[in-house]
């Protein structure tokens, strides 16, 4: 960060707060130390268990790279085995392995599903993730879709030994707070005070690598927030190091005069083709071709707020779980801080800010609770709730009560989908929108069952009598199912088995 970059009078305070935040989120060396010491013998004991076929074991996630947050004691073991290792097998062998370590290590074990299932443990305070996957080399198609994580650690760790070098060359006052690690910790805990931290479809904010990328991108915290607060749903970053990575040639490229070639790669070449550029020769069918990718209009990306290419896959996007409502919370956020530092935004801030929303009037509110199965994961249940949520509130806005918000929420037990209106009821009297003049057909069609028409602008409109006088009786249709036919029924949040509460509005929480 460079001090030009703040405004002064705010540059001391930001500074304070920065620091005082890190002291209380960043681990001490003693947990540090404790950490690595567990995890060397976790990986000596896998090490000595020699009658598995695992080519080689990885110690990933946000504390190999010491960029967890204080009392984040999750280990993550990923098994690498041969490519050639049949699916079942590595399933099979993964979890009779990861019973047999955590059972020497007089652990507690639980089977989790990703792609494939993984052992889970609990070994004295410490967390402990053992995940198999295949040994993949750079520019290798995955196989199984944690395949990318040792990869995406070796990629930070590269990034962030390469970006010291830098600064230490430049003397690039990028981080007065300490290092590169600790601006990510600072941005963790940031985006957990503003609601924003995790990939889970919950939450559909920031994951810890997204973070990581972000923080390597923009050179820092600060640098981040300060782009971040411009930023307009549809941005895209790709970060330069694919070209090394994927061996492409960029024209006039020289990191030498550049302060962060990042961003300005990003800002100079985002319209090029990349086919142009491509300088691989290999035909190998196991190779990412990059002549088949279109960074910068790939059709799965056209309706993401931000995208950033996974540099160990180009096809995915980092940031996929991030929804546009959080994107334009994390730009309004960024802005706010800078202008007016606060230490608050990094402690429940969110719930600061919706507690300041319910004092005040309210509309009318409503709440469609219904019965779910434990057994089914939040990331299944909140996207079904969102399209169910989706298309009630298209249902009602068609009939004219106008939703103020809405939010939805699960626990073990039920899923809450709440409304608020502006009014529950409406006079016997609608308005229809007809077709435009210039469609004489639709015209005298919409005439004929419309005696009470008008012209309004371009087109006929009609008074009719009106089928849903209140918002109650629309829902209780509904949840009767006999709007079943213009409903979305997802598997598991069924309308017709749900209860209506009135005057009760659940927060998504
Ligand atoms: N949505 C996700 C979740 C996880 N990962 C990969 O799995 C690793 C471990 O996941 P997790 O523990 O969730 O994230 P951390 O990076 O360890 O961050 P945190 O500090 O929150 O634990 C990540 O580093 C990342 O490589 C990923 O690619 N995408
Ligand atoms: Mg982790």
């Amino acid at each position: 960060m460079t001090n030009k970059n703040l405004k002064s009078d705010n540059n001391a305070k930001i500074q304070s707060i920065l620091r005082e935040v890190l002291g209380d989120v960043k681990p001490c060396e003693d947990e540090k130390n404790h950490l690595t010491t567990f995890s060397k013998k976790i990986i000596d004991t896998i090490n000595e268990m020699k009658e598995y076929p695992i080519l080689n074991v990885v110690r990933v996630g946000s504390t190999a790279r010491g960029t967890n947050l204080k009392n984040d004691h999750d280990i993550d073991i990923f098994l690498k085995f041969d490519k050639n290792t049949d699916r079942e097998e590595l399933k099979e062998i993964g979890l009779n392995f990861g019973i047999e370590l955590v059972t020497k290590l007089n652990g507690k074990y639980w089977v989790k599903y990703a792609e494939h299932p993984y052992i889970t443990a609990k070994i004295d305070k410490f967390s402990l993730d053992l995940v198999p996957c295949y040994d993949i080399q750079w520019g290798e198609k995955l196989i199984s879709s944690v395949d990318r994580t040792p990869l995406h650690n070796e990629f930070l760790l590269n990034a962030y030994k390469r970006h010291e070098k830098y600064c230490k060359s430049k003397k690039y006052e990028s981080y007065p707070n300490g290092t590169i690690t600790d601006d990510v910790i600072i941005l963790k805990r940031f985006l957990k005070g503003i609601g924003l931290y995790g990939s889970d479809l919950k939450t559909a904010g920031f994951s810890g690598y997204l973070c990581e990328l972000l923080i390597y991108y923009y050179g820092g915290f600060i640098n981040l927030l300060n782009s971040a607060k411009k930023w307009k749903a549809g941005k895209k970053i790709l970060l330069t190091d694919i070209l090394e990575i994927y061996n492409i040639k960029s024209p006039e490229w020289n990191t030498e005069y550049l302060e962060n070639p990042n961003i300005y790669f990003n800002e100079h070449y985002t319209n090029i083709n990349l086919i142009n550029l491509n300088n691989s020769e290999e035909n190998n069918s196991n190779v990412i071709k990059l002549k088949e990718y279109k960074f910068l209009d790939n059709k799965y990306y056209k309706n993401q707020p931000l995208v950033i290419y996974d540099p160990s896959d180009l096809d995915r996007n980092v940031a996929a779980a991030l929804s546009t409502e959080n994107f334009y919370k994390f730009v309004l956020y960024a802005r706010k801080f800078l202008e007016d530092p606060n230490i608050e935004y990094f402690y429940d801030y969110d719930k600061k800010v919706l507690n300041n929303l319910n004092d005040r009037e309210k509309g009318y509110e409503l709440c469609l609770k219904i019965p779910r199965n434990p057994e089914i994961v939040d990331d299944i249940i909140y996207p079904q709730m969102d399209r169910l949520q989706k298309s009630i509130s298209h249902i009602f806005e068609e009939n004219d009560f106008a939703i103020v918000r809405f939010s939805n929420h699960a626990n073990e037990s039920f899923c809450y989908i709440s409304w608020e209106f502006l009014i529950s009821k409406m006079p016997d009297l609608m308005c229809k929108m007809g077709p435009p003049i210039y469609s004489p057909k639709g015209v005298d069609n919409f005439i004929a069952h419309n005696p009470k028409y008008f012209v309004k602008e371009d087109r006929l409109y009609a008074y009719c009598p009106r089928k849903y006088k209140s918002v109650d009786e629309l829902l209780y249709n509904i949840v009767e199912g006999k709007l079943q036919k213009i409903i979305t029924y997802p598997k598991y949040v069924n309308p017709e088995e749900g209860e209506i509460l009135k005057d009760k509005y659940i927060e998504r929480i």
